[in-house]
C-alpha cells in the first residue's frame, strides 16, 4: 500500500550554504507526488536527505513513523529497504548485463535461489517493457531502455517508496509520454508512494496527485496537483506555465521593479485555464479507489460533474 513520508521543519545546508530551510510536507502513502524548481534549488538534495544519504541540520523524516534523520546506520540500513531509487542515468553498472543489472539487489540484499530470482527479474522487465533486452550491455541500448532497466532494478525488492531523479531527463519528447505512461500504470499496480523530481512541466501537470515547488530557498507551496495548477501564486504559475515573466529570472532572482512591471503586463487567461487532464493508467490496469476522489475534487474544481475516471 505505500508508505508516508512525513517532512516536518526540515533545513538542509553546505557549510554557510543554506539550501533550503524549514520544509514541511506529507507524502501521502501510495499517491504520486513531484518537486519541482529552478536548477540547484535542491531537489536532489531533498531526495537524498529523504534516503538517509545526507543529515538535515534540522527537522525531522518520519517513514512509516520512524525518523530517519535520528537512526543509528544499522536501523536506516533497515528503513532504506523500503525505498527504490531511479538516478537520473539509470546509475547501472557498464559491464553487467541488464538481467545481471536487475538481479543485482536480490543476489546482495536476500538470500534468494537462482530460480526465484530469475522469476522476480523476468517478472520486473515484463512490467517495464524489456522482455527480450535481458543479455544487452547498458552500452547497446538507448536512454529510454536504460531507464526502464534502472526502474526495474528499482522494483525487484517490492519498494514501498520509489524516487525518481529527473526520469525524463535526456529522453525525447515520445519517450517521456511512455514513461509518464509507465509510471502512473505502476503505480496503479504496486501501489508504493512515488516521488518524481522533474523539470518537465507537461509531466509536472499530468502525472501527479500532489505538486511541491522549492524556490529561494523554501518550499514555496506543496499540495494536490489540481490546486496548483489553478493557483494565482506568482511563483508556482510562472513555473507551471514556463514563462519568462515573473519572479524566477534567469540568476534565480528578479529586481522588485522589473518584477513588478513583467507582472502588470501578464495577460493570460490566468488560472481560469482549463486544468489539463490527469494521465489515466492504462486500460485493463484496475484504478486505486482514490481515483475516485481525485476526479472529484477535479470535478467540484470546474464546477462540472464527475468525469470518467
Ligand atoms: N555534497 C554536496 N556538497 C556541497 N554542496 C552540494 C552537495 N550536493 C549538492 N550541493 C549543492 O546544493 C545545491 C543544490 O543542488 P541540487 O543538485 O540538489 O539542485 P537541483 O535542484 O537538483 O538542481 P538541478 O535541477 O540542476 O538538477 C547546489 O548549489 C549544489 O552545488
Amino acid at each position: 500500500m505505500g508508505v508516508e513520508i512525513c517532512v516536518e521543519g526540515l533545513t538542509k545546508s553546505f557549510g554557510r550554504q543554506v539550501i533550503w530551510q524549514d520544509v514541511s510536507l506529507t507524502l501521502p502513502a501510495g499517491e504520486v507526488s513531484v518537486m519541482l524548481g529552478p536548477s540547484g534549488t535542491g531537489k536532489s538534495v531533498f531526495l537524498k536527505t529523504l534516503v538517509g544519504l545526507l543529515k538535515p541540520e534540522q527537522g525531522s523524516v518520519k517513514v512509516a513513523g520512524r525518523d530517519i534523520t535520528r537512526l543509528r546506520e544499522h536501523d536506516l540500513y533497515e528503513v532504506r529497504k523500503l525505498f527504490g531509487v531511479l538516478f537520473q542515468d539509470g546509475a547501472l553498472f557498464g559491464s553487467m548485463n541488464l538481467y545481471d543489472n536487475i538481479a543485482f539487489p536480490l543476489r546482495e540484499h536476500t538470500r534468494k535461489s537462482e530460480s526465484e530470482i530469475k522469476r522476480i527479474v523476468l517478472e520486473k522487465m515484463d512490467m517495464v517493457g524489456l522482455i527480450g533486452a535481458e543479455g544487452k550491455l547498458p552500452g547497446e541500448i538507448s536512454g529510454g531502455m536504460r531507464k526502464r532497466a534502472g526502474l526495474a532494478r528499482a522494483l525487484v525488492l517490492d519498494p514501498e517508496i520509489i524516487l525518481f531523479d529527473e526520469p525524463d531527463s535526456g529522453l525525447d519528447p515520445v519517450r517521456v509520454a511512455y514513461l509518464n505512461q509507465l509510471i502512473v500504470d505502476l503505480n496503479a499496480q504496486i501501489d508504493a508512494t512515488f516521488l518524481i523530481v522533474t523539470h518537465d512541466i507537461a509531466s509536472a501537470r499530468q502525472v501527479p496527485d500532489n505538486i511541491g515547488l522549492l524556490f529561494r530557498r523554501e518550499l514555496v507551496m506543496f499540495g494536490p496537483r489540481e490546486e496548483l495548477l489553478a493557483s494565482d501564486e506568482p511563483v508556482v504559475r510562472q513555473f507551471l506555465n514556463g514563462r519568462m515573466q515573473g519572479p524566477i529570472g534567469m540568476a534565480e532572482e528578479k529586481d522588485a521593479a522589473q518584477l513588478e512591471q513583467e507582472l502588470a503586463q501578464i495577460d493570460d487567461g490566468g488560472p481560469a485555464d482549463a486544468l489539463t487532464p490527469r494521465l489515466l493508467p492504462g486500460p485493463g490496469i484496475t484504478r486505486p479507489p482514490r481515483w475516485e476522489a481525485i476526479a472529484r475534487r477535479e470535478a467540484k474544481l470546474h464546477g462540472t460533474g464527475v468525469a470518467d475516471a
